[in-house]
């Protein structure tokens, strides 16, 4: 029977409610497939900087370059927004240890579910891209620093960062609509003008079957809200990347609903693209979606259990129809509730087969 070893990274704020989301949605797939998921908890973030004085404590380190796969809640909070040692840096620290170069944020708006977006539904309706962003490089991986009245964030980009991010665009677009979106600042930025060389020469080289544009990422994001259906695969850097797809997660109708797989040479890590959500931890508001998004694309993408991460997306996609929401979507239901009825659907899904 397989087994597999996965580290848990709840984090704060909403980071614990989520998380516990996506270990219930493994542990139905578990019981449904014959699977044996074990569960090891790790500290990272604020609560790592309470109980260790650091953000990413070396036990975590050793433990998620052992697992098969890491599933992350969320980071930070006020109550750590005025010292010197941040939750973030624990989320930087993950991500670079483990290699995790890209980061794969799929959003896509069936038509059944173009009414909850606050855009005109004709807009929004049957949209679908997969936004790939750069994530251990620039301004958030530069050197930084700060006098009393001077700061510097360096931004740094090298040919071999940025060839082998467009590399995963290219490819992920092949298997989509053959179209990359390369997204910079070309017309005022050093380091976009060596991401557009770099993607340029190698669409060139290795790539000339998939079709490519360049946008700037200023009119990028007007494009993003008035024409989403012209983009399948999007390509950009740390930042850039960081805020747009915050953006794009407005079209389906809360960022709530979008996951993300952050993938490297080696394993994988698997988070929701929102962050701690402070205004609403604790309450059982939390939009478990996004994560359990992510806990498919780490069945399909790290553990190649992909009949089981259909499952998931199916039973997912099952609750959402009927309408069995949180609050952001609408719905009336606490994220517990929708929780149970995605893990309900996997098991009546089973029987049905
Ligand atoms: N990956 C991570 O761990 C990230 C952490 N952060 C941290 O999170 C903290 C809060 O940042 P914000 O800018 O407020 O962004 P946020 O993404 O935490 O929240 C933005 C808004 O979206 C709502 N929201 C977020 N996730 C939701 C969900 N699952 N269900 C329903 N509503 C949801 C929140 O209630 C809030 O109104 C900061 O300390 C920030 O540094 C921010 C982004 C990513
Ligand atoms: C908290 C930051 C380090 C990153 C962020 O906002 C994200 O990864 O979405
Ligand atoms: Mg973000």
């Amino acid at each position: 029977m397989p087994n597999f070893n996965i580290v848990v990274l709840p984090g704060d704020g909403i980071g614990p409610e989520v998380a516990a989301a996506g270990v219930s949605a493994l542990k139905a797939i578990g019981e449904v497939y014959g699977h044996t998921f074990n569960f090891e908890e790790k500290l990272i973030g604020g609560i790592a900087i309470d109980e260790r004085n650091d953000p990413y404590p070396a036990d975590t380190d050793a433990a998620c370059l052992a697992a098969d796969a890491v599933l992350l809640g969320a980071v930070g909070g006020p109550k750590w927004d005025l010292q010197p040692k941040r939750p973030e840096q624990g989320l930087l620290a993950v991500r670079k240890s483990m290699g995790l170069f890209a980061n794969l944020r799929p959003m896509d708006v069936p038509a059944s579910q173009a009414f909850r977006s606050p855009l005109k539904e004709e807009i929004v309706s049957g949209a679908d891209m997969l936004i790939v962003r750069e994530l251990t490089g620039g301004l958030y991986f530069g050197k930084q620093t700060r006098t009393d009245d001077r700061a510097v964030d360096e931004c740094v980009y090298t040919v071999e960062e940025i060839e082998r991010v467009a590399r995963v665009a290219f490819e992920a677009a092949r298997k989509r609509r053959n179209k990359v979106t390369s997204v910079d600042k070309a017309n005022v930025i050093e380091t976009s003008r060596l991401w557009r060389e770099t993607v340029i020469k190698l669409h060139k080289a290795e790539y000339s079957d998939v079709e490519l544009e360049h946008a700037l990422v200023d009119s990028m994001a007007m494009h993003l809200v008035t024409r989403p259906k012209s983009f399948d695969v999007i390509v950009t850097e740390n930042m850039f990347g960081d805020i747009l797809s915050d953006l794009a997660s407005v079209l389906p109708g809360s960022i709530g609903l979008l996951g993300s797989a952050s993938l490297g040479s080696g394993k994988g890590l698997y988070e929701p693209i929102h962050g701690s959500a402070p205004d609403i931890a604790g309450k059982d508001l939390a939009n478990p979606i996004g994560t359990l998004k992510s806990v498919a694309m780490m069945l399909r993408f790290s553990l190649n259990l992909s009949a089981e991460a259909d499952a998931l997306d199916a039973a997912i996609e099952a609750v959402i129809k009927a309408g069995q929401l949180t609050r952001d979507l609408g719905g009336t239901l606490a994220g517990s509730e929708v929780t149970k009825a995605i893990v309900a659907q996997i098991h009546a899904a089973k029987v049905a087969a």
